[in-house]
């Protein structure tokens, strides 16, 4: 896991285009992945990953520690570069950072500038779109309100909580409103309850907003939780061992969702995918 940070890979507001029917937001094919390749320390992280995210889908992906689930994120964003295979942002092939991308990484405390008041920060990505003040303005609030922070415009974020931080940070990728928001471990560095809520925000967001999300997590039962679809992936160098649909419905519940025989049996069947010999 990079400790990377909240990054707004894109400043600009979502091009609200309407995709052709069935075209995939995002569609990975037979990506491959080899660090410092061609040299005597080259690493194949990712050996044949393909899947694809619709419109308005929630997909999260687990895998074993190491298997290359950064990585994964790190070429779909742009960030890192693919040895092989072939990656499409709505329908074109990805060649850079996807202007209609919002990107939150697990470390929020580095992401965040914190000699910059809240607003600033979320304000920031409008800022270098050219957006002009008043409207900045108008939707900084708008979506510090979205993720339940109507009152923090004015302070820092060293005056706020974990879990209100991470809020900001989201609130900054949400801010242009991209088309595909992707996450990596988002909640890992809060309690237990704050990442329930932060889990519970995060569907919220994706039901008003109509975002697709990709987020990548250790934790199963989240994975569960947040999904529509979960894409498995094995061991290093990681291939896809299964993707598993999660027909759980869109109004999910912390306590009844999570004691439910379906969700239950979905854990029990992920289980075995991840750690198939019981490890
Ligand atoms: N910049 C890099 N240079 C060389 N190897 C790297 C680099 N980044 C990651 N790797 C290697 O690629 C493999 C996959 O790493 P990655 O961080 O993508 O896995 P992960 O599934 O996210 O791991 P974790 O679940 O532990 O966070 C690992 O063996 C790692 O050491």
């Amino acid at each position: 896991m990079t400790n990377a940070t909240v990054t707004s890979a894109s400043a600009g507001p979502s091009t609200g285009r309407t995709l052709p029917a069935g075209t995939p937001v995002l569609d990975v094919e037979h990506l491959r992945k080899i660090y410092n390749e061609g040299k005597p320390h080259a690493k194949m992280a990712i050996d044949d990953v393909s899947f694809s995210v619709d419109k308005g889908e929630f997909v999260c992906i687990v895998g074993p520690s190491g298997a290359g689930k950064t990585t994964l994120l790190r070429c779909i964003s742009g960030l890192a570069q693919a040895s092989s295979g072939r990656l499409a942002f709505e329908g074109t092939p990805l060649t850079s950072v996807p202007d209609q991308l919002g990107l939150v990484f697990q470390d929020y405390g580095r992401s965040l500038y914190h000699w910059f008041t809240n607003a600033k920060n979320v304000g920031l990505p409008l800022a270098a779109r050219g957006v002009p003040k008043a409207e900045r303005a108008r939707r900084v609030s708008e979506v510090l309100a979205e993720v339940g922070l109507p009152h923090v415009e004015q302070q820092y974020p060293w005056e706020l909580s974990g879990g209100m931080q991470q809020r900001v940070a989201i609130a900054r990728a949400l801010s242009y409103h991209p088309d595909l928001l992707l996450m990596d471990e988002p909640f890992a560095s809060v309690d237990a309850q704050t990442r329930f809520d932060l889990e519970d925000l995060i569907l919220k967001v994706r039901r008003d907003l109509g975002i697709t999300v990709v987020l990548v997590t250790h934790d199963i039962d989240e994975a569960i939780y947040l999904s529509d679809r979960i894409v498995v992936l094995s061991g290093s160098p990681s291939k896809v061992r299964e993707v598993v649909d999660v027909p759980l419905g869109q109004d999910r519940d912390q306590v009844a969702t999570r004691a439910s025989d379906e969700f239950l049996e979905l854990r029990r069947h992920l289980l075995d995918l991840v750690m198939p010999h019981g490890a």
